[in-house]
């Protein structure tokens, strides 16, 4: 029975779930899996940097609120974020990065990221940046390093559509994928339609932990590209950049929109897609859609997102589930661990106690 030890980089929500998580289940998680967890370092901006390499006792934590958190105050603790510092020489095998996205150019986060691949530290993330703008670099420096750099939570969530397209549709030809995938703007467009204001929809978003730090990319549609561009490259094997799709989002839909659409029988959505054209070559693009009833994506409400994969033999294989939420994006960096462990931890828990996976 082997353990890994985390650093946590960027405490907000989602970090902050998955030391909830394995504060409340460690246990249990170490008994189905085979494998501990253990918390030994944790960055954030506003309560700076803590590292306890024989593992921070994550209840006596999370009893303070998150605004209150001074990282200063405890043993191993300082004011600053020391990001670079605690990634590269600290005592984490994997590094956990939440920090905010960064669709214009991933920073601070793809240094993060490279920070930990070039240390020979697995990653795990669910910041869309680095994954969309530089995946593929990405997971070459993970392998020339033998770490693995995973991303579950960068799509819908802890709903596992990444895995799902890389096992599951094995032997088909997957021609196209479309879909719900903000959670925020699915949920404003949900509130619009039961008469809600825009602001007020959005402040409703911000404050239940789905909407992005600075909301702009859930209603205008970046995060959409971005998560469009992740998806393209799984599972078209394109490498687009962010012009190359073409982006609206939602910021123009009133209520009234609403109202007209659903007198007509139709619903608007923010849908992403991308899609192989006849020359080998994909379109792809993010828009509001004034769906019918029978469209497979029309009656996906709420902060739940669906992808449906288009497949030569299968037709349309539709996927769906949460597509925000900080216990369910915890979740993703913990299947993260998971298969991290599947690709790493036999051949890791025969190495010595100083080594990454310990024994
Ligand atoms: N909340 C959700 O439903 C989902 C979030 N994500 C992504 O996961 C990431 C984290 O999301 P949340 O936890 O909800 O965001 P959040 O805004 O609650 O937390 C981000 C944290 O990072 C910290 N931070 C920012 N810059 C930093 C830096 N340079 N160094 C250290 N800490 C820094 C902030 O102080 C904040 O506490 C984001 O990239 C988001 O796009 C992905 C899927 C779903
Ligand atoms: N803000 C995003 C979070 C997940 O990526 C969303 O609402 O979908």
């Amino acid at each position: 029975m082997g353990r890994y030890d985390l650093s946590l980089i960027g405490f907000g929500g989602v970090n902050r779930s998955l030391a909830e998580l394995i504060a409340e289940r460690g246990d249990e998680l170490k008994a189905e899996l085979g494998f501990g967890l253990r918390v030994v370092a944790i960055t954030d901006l506003r309560a700076g940097s803590l590292v306890q390499a024989d593992g921070i006792d994550l209840p006596a934590l999370l009893a303070t609120a998150p605004g209150e958190l001074d990282f200063s105050r405890m043993a191993g603790g300082s004011t600053e974020p020391r990001n670079q510092q605690v990634i590269q020489d600290g005592p984490g095998d994997i590094v956990a990065e939440a920090t905010f996205t960064n669709p214009a150019d991933g920073e601070p986060a793809l240094s993060h990221v490279r920070w930990a691949l070039e240390a020979g530290k697995h990653v795990c993330t669910t910041n869309k940046g680095p994954v969309a703008l530089q995946g593929p670099a990405l997971k070459d420096l993970a392998a020339r390093h033998g770490v693995s750099f995973e991303f579950e939570g960068s799509v819908m969530s802890g709903t596992p559509i990444l895995r799902t397209a890389e096992h599951l549709l094995t032997g088909l030809r997957v021609t196209g994928v479309e879909g719900i995938m903000n959670g925020t703007s699915n949920y404003i467009l949900g509130r619009l339609e039961a008469g809600a204001a825009f602001p007020d929809a959005v402040k409703e978003a911000q404050a239940l932990g789905y909407a992005e730090a600075d909301p702009t990319a859930d209603v205008e549609g970046f995060d959409v590209q971005l998560k469009v561009m992740i998806l393209a490259h799984q599972v078209l094997g394109a490498n687009l950049r962010r012009q190359d799709v073409a982006c609206e989002g939602i910021s123009q839909l009133t209520p009234a929109d609403m109202r007209d659409a659903a007198s007509r029988g139709l619903r608007w959505k923010l849908v992403g897609q991308a899609t192989r054209r006849e020359d080998g070559s994909v379109d792809a693009r993010v828009a509001p859609a004034a769906l019918p009833a029978d469209h497979p994506l029309a009656a996906i409400s709420g902060t739940t997102n669906a992808v449906s994969f288009h497949t030569d033999l299968l037709g349309a294989v539709t996927v769906s589930g949460p597509g925000a939420g900080r216990t369910e994006t915890a979740y993703a960096l913990l299947s993260d661990i998971i298969a991290i462990h599947h690709r790493h931890g036999a051949a890791e828990a025969h190495r010595t106690p100083e080594e990454s996976f310990r024994g």
